[in-house]
């Protein structure tokens, strides 16, 4: 069996194009959506995320602006700058790129952005809107991953999705929109004895742990379905996911490709979210004006 590779650009791609008659409609009436990024020291991950977003939002018409801090930023500092962004009526989403330096508290910084303008989905408010299935801006990466589902009409209902890892951005939030779209979930990670007896189980298979080609055929059913998050580096210094590609090809029935796959899902999904903000605030306006 040779795995069918599911093309992130190419769905991405499509959403962008909504994205932008959305962007367009939004212009007609006077709004440019507007995306803030905030980026403290030097990830390299973060600076190609960055990248890739920027590329973006100018393709879409979309405002972008960076702003760049050095590593030794104090907390007080970047928390006066998002009180700037959450009044700027020009700003309609602010995203930190994570991680932050070890001098700044992760959690105050996300608690202090305007739920209204978390197009990244982090703030707790966000999270639990999601959780309890209430309107919230999704988080980028899981969402983008059910719309890739969704593209290539895979259901998951009754599948058994098994997810490794549990972070707040991926691993936890892409199991729970799988759960309320009728999934069989587990979750492993690193304390997980004997991972590969739970992703053998796997009819639907996200790894999110970011270690390179980790995951091999010995750690699939055939015919399973596999979405790899990770993004690193392998032995030549090459970008690559935490799935050995070439070797999981042969057995699994879909697999997303590293670069190509979820990465370009995030950025459509951070766009759609941007522009949703957008509208939100001139539905607002709008209702004042009637009162
Ligand atoms: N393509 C995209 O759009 C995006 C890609 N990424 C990439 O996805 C990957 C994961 O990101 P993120 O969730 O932020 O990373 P984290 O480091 O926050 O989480 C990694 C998770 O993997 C688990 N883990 C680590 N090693 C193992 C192992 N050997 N076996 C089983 N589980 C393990 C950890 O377990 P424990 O909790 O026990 O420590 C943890 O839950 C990274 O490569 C990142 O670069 C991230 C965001 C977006
Ligand atoms: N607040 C916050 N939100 C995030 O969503 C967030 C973050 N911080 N910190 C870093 C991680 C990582 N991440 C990526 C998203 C897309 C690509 C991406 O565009 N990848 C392309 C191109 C990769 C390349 O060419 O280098 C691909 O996979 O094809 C990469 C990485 C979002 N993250
Ligand atoms: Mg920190």
């Amino acid at each position: 069996m040779t795995a069918t590779t599911i093309d992130g650009r190419a769905v991405s791609q499509k959403i962008k194009e909504q994205v932008k008659m959305r962007v367009e409609r939004l212009k007609e009436q006077g709004v440019i959506p507007g995306l803030a990024v905030v980026l403290v020291g030097e990830d390299s991950a973060s600076h190609t995320y960055v990248k890739n977003k920027k590329k973006s939002c100018e393709a879409l018409g979309m405002r972008s602006d960076l702003h760049q801090f050095p590593d030794t930023l104090t907390e007080a500092e970047l928390l006066s700058t998002i009180e700037e962004l959450n009044n700027d009526p020009q700003i309609h989403g602010i995203l930190v790129q994570l991680p932050l330096p070890a001098q700044i508290d992760e959690f105050k910084v996300i608690l202090a952005i305007d739920p209204a303008k978390d197009v990244d989905g982090f703030h707790p408010i966000s999270v639990g809107n999601m959780m309890i299935g209430k309107e919230a801006f999704l988080p980028c990466t899981p969402h983008g991953i059910m719309k890739l589902l969704e593209h290539y009409d895979i259901n998951p209902a009754g599948k058994h999705t098994v997810v490794i890892g549990r972070s707040n951005i991926v691993g936890k939030p892409v199991g729970q929109l799988m759960l309320q779209k009728d999934a069989t979930v587990t979750y492993c990670h690193s304390k997980t004895t004997d991972l590969a007896s739970f992703t053998r189980q796997a009819d639907i298979l996200v790894s999110a742990i970011g270690r390179a080609k980790l995951i091999d055929q010995s750690f699939i059913k055939p015919g399973a379905v596999v979405i790899d998050v990770g993004m690193n580096r392998d032995e030549n210094g090459k970008l690559c996911g935490d799935v050995d590609f070439a070797d999981v090809s042969q057995t699994a029935s879909f697999l997303t490709p590293v670069p190509g796959g979820v990465g370009p899902m995030t950025i459509a999904m951070l766009m759609e979210n941007t522009v949703q903000s957008a509208e939100n605030g001139l539905q607002k306006d709008k209702s004042a004006e009637t009162m």
